[in-house]
This record gives C-alpha cells, structure tokens and sequence, in this order.
C-alpha cells in the first residue's frame, strides 16, 4: 500500500521540491468542501462527515466493539444526498474483525446515502492520531514518512497509535487522490512549560529516550477551553480554566490565556486520573515490586495498569452508570471505586488551581463529565472557600449543548461543555488543505 496519488499519464513539468512531512496538496476544486473525520480508538471509531461550506454534519456514526462478535455500528444520515432517512439512526450488529473492515463498513454507510468517499465533494480526511511525540505540533498532511513516525510512537500509545495508524492505512487505500490530514492529541501540549513537562529523572536518559510528558485529549482541551470562554462571553486569551476531560480515558488540563500549562497525562495516556480501565498515577516500584515478586513481565504488569486498572480493576465495571446504579442498589466496591475515582480528581482540580493562581471557570467534558451529576457535585464538594461550587438544580439538568452549573454571582463558573472533537479535528484539517488559519 502506499501513500503517495498514482503517477500521471504525462509527467509533470518539473515537479516542485518537496518536504518528507509535507507534501505538496493538490489544488481543490472551489465544490469541494466536506470533511470525513475519524476517530479510531482502541475497539472503536467514531465519525462525522461534515461541509464546512455551512459548517452542516452530514453523516454520523459510531462502529463499536471492533474485533468482537458483537460489533455495532450506528450510523445517522443528518443531510443524505437524495433526502430520505434523515435522522433515521440505522443499526448493525455482526462481527466486524477490525479497523479495516469498520471502515469499509463505514464507507458502505455512507455510499447508501449518496455520501461515499468516491465524491469530488471531498477535500479531506481528517485522522485523529493520539500521539504526535516531540516532532508533529501542527496538523499534518500524512504520507509515508508521517505513517512511519506514528508507527515509531506505537510503544507509547499502544491502545491509540496502531488504530489510528489502520484506519490512515484503509481511507488512503480507498482514495489515494485525497489529501489526509493527522490531528494530534499531544499537539495542544507542545505549549507546557519545562517544569511542567520534565520527569525528574537523570537529563541524559530522558533525552535520549525522549521521555517527558507529552499529554493527551489536546483537540478537546483546546476546543472545550475555547468554549468555556465563548459560553463566559469573554476572550479566551483573558481566560484561565481547568477542563476535565472524563470519558473512558481521562484527563485534566490547566489552560491559562488558551494556552496548555500543565496536564494529566504524561508520556504515555496512563498517568494522571483513575480512568475506566487504567490506573492513572501510581508509585512506579509497583511494577519492579510485581515483576519482582508477583511472577508478571513487563507485559503483564502493562496489561494490568492499561486495561485491568481503573474503575474496572476496582469494582468489575468500565461505565460510570452502570457503577451508579450500583451504589444506589448498596453495593460496596462500586462505592469505594467511585471514592477514589473523585479523590484523585479533586486532587488534580486542587493542584491546577495553584498551578494557575487564578481560576475563572472548571469545564467538565466528555462522556462522564457531561452526563453524570453526582460526579461533578462529588468533585466540587466542600470546596466554596475556593469560590468552587454547583448549583444542585442547574448541575441535575440534563441538557444538550453548553451551559454553567454554578450558582449566580460564583467567583468560579463551573460549566458543562460538550466536547467535539470531531468538529476541531475538521476545522483543522480543512484549513491546512485550504491553507487557511483556523479562526
Ligand atoms: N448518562 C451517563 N451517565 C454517566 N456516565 C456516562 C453516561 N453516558 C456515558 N457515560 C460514560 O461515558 C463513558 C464514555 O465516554 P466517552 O467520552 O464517549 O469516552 P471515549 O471517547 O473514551 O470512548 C462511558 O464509559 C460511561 O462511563
Ligand atoms: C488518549 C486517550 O486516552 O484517548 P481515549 O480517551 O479516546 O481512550
Ligand atoms: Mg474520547
């Protein structure tokens, strides 16, 4: 498989001199404008095909379960070509191997709404790639050498990297004439300080081995500060605001003026929050004390803390409404993991508070952070003296779209703000093929 467009029937003149990382993009025709975003994870895509002549959603949808004999996909048709089905979510269930084929699927989809990848209407796909290491701090055309470098960071994202890197590999094989776009997490991190981002390890190794704290969920971060601002009415460049990113992954971020300060995760996406299946901070002689003593290899133990950590090592479950309903039907260890879920996000709101010295706003996004109230006030909780708290009535409502949760006149809003990761990951990539700035 390769990345670069089929060679022409007649050679071009002379052919314009070109970077590894950022081949030249073909002109667009005016028409193309919409914009296939996706969102691999793990065992998951998610996806939107966006025109961003309007701004408009065309298309959106979720394969689920990757590589399991229950894969779902949904997918919603919001504006198909020939007008029927709008809005009507259509549902499959069935084995879906992997990325490849989610994607294939995916395509499939969206060709039964006159919305297939075969349209001139195209101008870009847009990647969601987890981690960027030191060398991608901008939105990336992708081709050989970019597939390579994600490849090199596999190591320190293996849940992200290898997703990412298929479904690259699959949409560049169905349109190898279309210009694709990498959107790095780690890119809204490059911005940290050195205190920030240092390890306090021997200088020579850490730089050798390029170890530091990259942080991840930067495309949300970015997006939900930005409009935790707008929602304030106030520029982001005078606003300071902790957003707390919880979904399965999870991760806090202290962003001062629109700019990163400090976050969460570190090299890899396992530091910081305890999270659904990964343990977030932990003493590191925990793993010397298991391989030592416990019989378990480095890969065991990588196991343990990525995937058998977190709420699911604590109490049996992943879904914070599944361990709600738990805890209201009195059970103990589902009450224990959500305590010490809460005390290690409290911990992080206390130490990005110092981090910034002054707080304007504490943004809760994401999956959990939207959706679970007794999450937010147990977050919160007994923190008034920090001008920090939730207004119960506003923080039970359950509504789409942003808005604060705080009591009237709080010296700190607290807000909910859906992320959409999708929509910045689109803008991006739209703007580098049109060669515009991002507004
Ligand atoms: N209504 C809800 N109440 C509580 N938690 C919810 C609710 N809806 C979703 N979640 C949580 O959100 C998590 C998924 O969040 P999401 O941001 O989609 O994660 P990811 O992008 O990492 O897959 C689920 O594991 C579940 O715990
Ligand atoms: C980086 C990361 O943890 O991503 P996700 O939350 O999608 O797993
Ligand atoms: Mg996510």
């Amino acid at each position: 498989m390769t990345a670069t467009p089929a060679t022409p029937a007649t050679p071009a003149p002379t052919p314009a001199p070109m970077l590894p990382s950022a081949p030249a993009i073909p002109p667009l025709p005016p028409t193309a404008t919409r914009v296939l975003v996706l969102n691999s994870g793990s065992s998951s895509v998610k996806y939107q095909l966006l025109d961003m002549a309007d701004g408009e959603r065309l298309a959106v949808g979720l394969v689920e379960r990757i590589g399991e004999e229950t894969s779902r996909l949904v997918h919603t048709p919001l504006r198909p070509a020939h007008g029927e089905g709008t809005g009507m979510k259509r549902e499959t269930v069935g084995p879906i191997a992997d990325h490849e084929a989610a994607l294939k699927a995916v395509a499939a989809e969206l060709a039964a709404d006159g919305l297939g990848l075969d349209s001139p209407d195209l101008a870009v796909i847009g990647h969601r790639v987890v981690h960027g290491g030191l060398r991608f701090t901008e939105p990336t055309v992708i081709d050989e050498d970019v597939c390579a470098e994600i490849e090199r960071l596999v190591p320190v994202a293996p849940l992200h990297n290898p997703a990412n890197l298929l479904g690259i590999r699959t949409t560049m094989a169905m349109r190898p004439d279309l210009p694709q776009v990498a959107v790095f997490d780690t890119a809204f991190h490059t911005t940290m300080p050195e205190a920030a981002a240092r390890y306090a390890i021997d200088t020579e190794i850490a730089d050798a081995h390029r170890i530091r704290r990259y942080g991840f969920h930067g495309t949300s971060h970015a997006y939900v500060s930005r409009e935790t601002a707008r929602l304030l009415g106030r520029d982001p460049a005078d606003v300071n605001v902790i957003v707390l990113h919880l979904g399965n992954g999870a991760s806090a971020s202290a962003v001062a003026g629109g700019r990163c300060v400090d976050t969460s995760m570190g090299l890899t996406p396992l530091e910081g929050l305890v999270m659904g299946t990964r343990s977030g901070d932990i003493d590191p002689a925990v793993t010397f004390h298991l391989m030592r003593n416990a019989d378990m290899s480095a890969e065991d133990v990588d196991a343990l803390l990525n995937k058998k950590s977190g709420l699911v090592g604590l109490c049996g479950d992943n879904d914070m409404r599944e361990i709600r309903r738990r805890i209201d039907a009195g059970d103990a260890r589902a009450a224990l993991a959500f305590d010490v879920y809460i005390h290690r996000l409290r911990k992080y709101i206390g130490a990005y508070y110092a981090v910034l010295g002054r707080v304007d706003a504490v943004a809760f996004t994401a999956g959990v952070g939207e959706n679970a109230a007794p999450v937010r006030e147990a977050a919160l909780a007994g923190l008034t003296s920090l001008g920090l708290a939730v207004d119960p009535e506003r923080n039970a409502q359950r509504s789409a779209g942003a808005r604060i949760v705080s009591p009237d006149g709080a010296r700190v809003a607290v807000a909910v703000v859906p992320t959409d990761e999708e929509l910045e990951i689109a803008r991006q990539s739209y703007a580098l093929v049109r060669r515009e700035r991002v507004a």
